[in-house]
């Protein structure tokens, strides 16, 4: 019997270069990443991607595009991360350091895939071309891929 965990995760993307924060504490603490995390009771997947990006990074979102859903399992575990991810193209305000993130500019060819989680570096490259994709990973422990698939869609 497992269950699911709705998460978000957005991209900010500007012209050659990408913004990720390190995670100060909890799940994922001391990787690179999106920003992102759970949805509150009665929110949208959109409106909870908003939220945790201004929460963790100060910025708010003009414009917003879905293109991914990664359903994470852990061997011994029976909780799927289902995790919906999002690029933000345009935003307003200045990337600002939280409890959660402390926020850097990456260029596109200098992203730190080594201090990130494993499976990033597989489909960073279809967020980046603005491609739409589906995915699954099965994880061994925080490090170990196990099992993927993963395939470019028409639709979400
Ligand atoms: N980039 C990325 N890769 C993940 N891989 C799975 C843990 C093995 C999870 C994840 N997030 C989950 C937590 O919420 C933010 C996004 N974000």
């Amino acid at each position: 019997m497992f269950t699911t965990k709705l998460l978000t995760l957005a991209l900010v993307v500007q012209p050659g270069r990408v913004l990720l924060g390190m995670k100060k504490r909890g799940f994922g603490a001391g990787k690179w990443n999106g920003f992102g995390g759970k949805l509150q009771r009665g929110e949208t997947i959109e409106q909870a991607a908003k939220r945790e990006l201004l929460e963790e990074s100060g910025l708010v979102v003009d414009s917003m595009e879905k293109l991914g859903n990664i359903k994470f399992e852990f061997v011994g575990e029976t909780e799927i991360l289902d995790v919906h991810i999002f690029r933000v193209d345009s935003f307003e305000g200045q990337p600002t350091e939280s409890d959660e993130m402390r926020p850097q500019w990456f260029d596109l060819d200098k992203i730190p895939f080594g201090q990130m989680w494993a499976d990033d570096i597989l489909w960073f490259p279809m967020m980046l071309q603005r491609k739409k994709f589906l995915g699954y990973f099965k994880f061994q422990g925080h490090d170990l891929i196990v099992e993927h698939k993963l395939e470019e869609v028409k639709e979400l």
